[in-house]
C-alpha cells in the first residue's frame, strides 16, 4: 500500500498541517427556525420576513419542529450522540444584518454531541486508506440577513429573507492532515446531508459553507495556533485555503514570527487569505441562555420517528453494492458518491433485471459499467446533438437487455444509444430497421460454420488431434463470414458441437 503523508517542506525541516472544519449547512425546511416565514431561494428581497425575523419588540420565537427533526436525523446519520435535553443561547453582537442584536445559537448544550464520519481511501487523491474523522457537535442556529452594497452609490441595503433561516453548524475535530482529506471530508459530509435530505449541499448558492481552521506543527508535536478562514464556499477553495495558510504559517514561524489566532478571509481571485479581524478585537459574545425559549426536550417517539425516516446511507449502500451486487470497490464508490448517481443506477438496474427476468446481481456489473462509463462516453461524444430527455431508464434498460441476451454486441449497443439520443426512437425498432442486431439464427450460423469448416479441412484435422488453440481461428473465420454480426455465444456453441 502507498502510505502518503502530506508534509510541508520548510527551510528548517518538515511541517505537518492540522485542520478542523466548521460547516454551516442550511436546513431543508419550508419555514424558518423560529418563525413561519418561507425559506425559498431566490425570492425578491424582504418578501419572506415575519415580525419575529425583523425583531419587532415583543415578538417571541417558537421552535420549528421540522428544523429540529432534520438536525436530529443528521446527527443520527453521523452516528452521533443525540442530546435529549438541549438549550438555546444568545450570541450577542452588533451588525446591520442582525436586527435582534444577537443570534440564537447553542453553545453550552448543543442538540447533537460527538459523532464521526469516514472518508474513503482514494489513491489518486493521495488518501492511502479509509480514515475516521471525529465530529465534535452539531448545533442549530439562526442565519443572519444579507447586506447589499452594490444597489446605491451612498447607501447599503439589507435583505432579511435569510434572517432566521435554520442552520446546522457541524464542527469537526482537528483530525484532518491534508487538503485532500479536508476535500474528501466536505464531499462525504455533503453526500450524507443530501442522502438524508437535511441540506441541499449547494455550496455555490451558499446553502453549505465552511470555516476552515488551520495550524501547523512539527510532526508529532503539540498543536500550533490556528487561524480560521470564514465562509469558504467550494471544495476546491477549502483545499486552496489550507494549502495557502499552511505555507504562510510555516513562513511566518521560520522567519522568527508567531502565528496569531485570527479570523481570515479567502480571496478566490488570488487563492490567498488575508486578516479580517485579529484576536485583539475578538468578539466577546456574552453568551447566555435565551430567556424567550424553554429548553428542548425530545421524546422517545420523536427520536424513533427520526431514526425510522433515515434512508440507506453511503457507507451501507457501498458495502451492499460490493457484497450483494458483486460490484468492484471502485464502481461501488463512484455510484454511491452522489444521490443522483445512485438513483439513476438503481432505477436502471431494476428495469434491466425486470426486463430480462434475472436477479439484479446477474446484471449489476454490466449496468454499473454502462452507467459510469459507456453511457456518459456516448453522451459526451455527441455533445449538443444528444437530447438528454431521450436517455430514459426504459430505453437504456431495453438496450442492456438486448445486449445481455446476446442479441446485440457492445458496439451495437453504443450505436443504438447514439440514435436514441438523437431521435428518441425506441431501441428495439432501431435495432430492427438499422440492422443493428447480432445474428442468433442457429440455422443460418450453422450453414456458415459448415462452409468455414469445409474450407479448412486441414485445420479441423489438426484441431481434432489436439491443437486446441485453433478454436479462436474458427471463431474468427466464422465472424468474418458473418460480417461481425454473429452472436458470439451461439457461434461458440455451434463450433464446439461441430468440432466435437
Ligand atoms: N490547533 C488547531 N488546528 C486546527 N484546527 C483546530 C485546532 N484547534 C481546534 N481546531 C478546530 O477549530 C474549530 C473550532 O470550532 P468551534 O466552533 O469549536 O469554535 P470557534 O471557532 O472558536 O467558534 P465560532 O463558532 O464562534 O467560530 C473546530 O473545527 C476544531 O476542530
Ligand atoms: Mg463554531
Ligand atoms: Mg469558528
Amino acid at each position: 500500500m502507498v502510505v502518503s503523508t502530506y508534509r510541508i517542506q520548510g527551510a528548517t525541516g518538515e511541517w505537518e498541517v492540522v485542520i478542523g472544519l466548521e460547516v454551516h449547512a442550511q436546513v431543508v425546511s419550508n419555514s424558518k427556525l423560529f418563525s413561519g416565514a418561507a425559506t425559498a431561494f431566490g425570492a425578491e428581497p424582504n418578501t419572506q420576513v415575519s415580525l419575529v425575523d425583523a425583531a419587532m419588540p415583543g415578538m417571541l420565537p417558537v421552535p420549528n419542529r421540522e428544523c429540529i427533526r432534520q438536525a436530529v436525523r443528521t446527527g443520527m446519520a453521523i452516528e452521533a450522540q443525540i442530546n435529549k435535553w438541549s438549550r438555546f443561547d444568545r450570541k450577542n453582537y452588533f451588525y446591520a444584518d442582525l436586527p435582534q442584536g444577537y443570534q440564537i445559537s447553542q453553545l453550552y448544550h448543543p442538540l447533537v454531541g460527538e459523532g464521526s464520519l469516514m472518508i474513503d481511501a482514494d489513491e489518486k487523491a493521495g488518501i492511502a486508506e479509509d480514515k475516521v474523522i471525529g465530529i465534535e457537535r452539531i448545533h442549530v442556529e439562526q442565519d443572519a440577513g444579507k447586506l447589499m452594497h452594490d444597489q446605491h452609490p451612498t447607501m447599503s441595503y439589507v435583505d432579511l429573507n435569510r434572517s432566521g433561516v435554520a442552520l446546522m453548524e457541524i464542527v469537526s475535530k482537528p483530525d484532518m492532515r491534508s487538503p485532500a482529506e479536508a476535500g474528501a471530508y466536505v464531499r462525504k459530509l455533503r453526500a450524507i446531508l443530501r442522502y438524508v435530505g437535511s441540506c441541499d449541499g449547494n455550496m455555490e448558492e451558499g446553502s453549505m459553507r465552511a470555516d476552515v481552521n488551520v495550524s501547523v506543527r512539527r510532526p508529532g508535536e503539540e498543536f500550533g495556533t490556528r487561524t480560521e478562514t470564514k465562509n469558504v464556499n467550494s471544495v476546491r477553495f477549502v483545499m486552496q485555503v489550507i494549502e495557502y495558510e499552511a505555507n504562510r504559517q510555516v513562513d511566518v514561524i521560520e522567519n522568527g514570527g508567531t502565528v496569531e489566532q485570527e479570523t481570515r478571509l479567502f480571496d478566490p481571485g488570488t487563492g490567498t487569505t488575508r486578516t479580517m479581524r485579529s484576536k485583539e478585537d475578538a468578539h466577546d459574545y456574552r453568551y447566555f441562555p435565551d430567556p424567550d425559549l424553554l429548553p428542548l426536550e425530545l421524546e422517545d417517539a420523536f427520536l424513533e420517528e427520526c431514526r425510522a425516516s433515515l434512508p440507506e446511507l453511503p457507507d451501507a449502500k457501498r458495502a451492499r453494492y460490493v457484497g450483494d451486487l458483486g460490484l468492484s470497490e471502485y464502481n461501488a464508490r463512484e455510484l454511491t458518491a452522489e444521490v443522483e448517481t445512485f438513483a439513476r443506477f438503481e432505477t436502471l438496474l431494476a428495469a434491466t433485471a425486470r426486463g430480462i427476468g434475472k436477479p439484479e446481481r446477474d446484471v449489476a456489473t454490466q449496468v454499473a459499467n454502462w452507467a459510469l462509463s459507456v453511457a456518459p462516453g456516448v453522451i459526451n461524444a455527441l455533445g449538443e446533438e444528444a437530447n438528454p430527455a431521450f436517455a430514459t431508464a426504459e430505453a437504456q434498460a431495453a438496450i442492456l437487455d438486448m445486449q445481455a441476451k446476446g442479441e446485440i454486441s457492445g458496439g451495437q449497443a453504443k450505436e443504438i444509444f447514439e440514435i436514441v439520443l438523437k431521435t428518441g426512437r425506441t431501441p428495439e425498432e432501431i435495432a430492427e430497421t438499422e440492422g443493428l442486431k447480432q445474428l442468433s439464427d442457429t440455422g443460418a450460423i450453422e450453414s456458415v460454420i459448415d462452409e468455414v469448416l469445409a474450407a479448412n479441412a486441414d485445420k479441423v484435422e489438426e484441431y481434432r488431434s489436439g491443437k486446441d488453440k485453433l478454436f479462436g481461428f474458427f471463431v474468427g473465420q466464422t465472424m468474418k463470414a458473418l460480417q461481425g454480426k454473429g452472436n458470439p455465444a451461439v457461434v461458440n456453441q455451434i463450433l464446439k458441437d461441430k468440432l466435437g
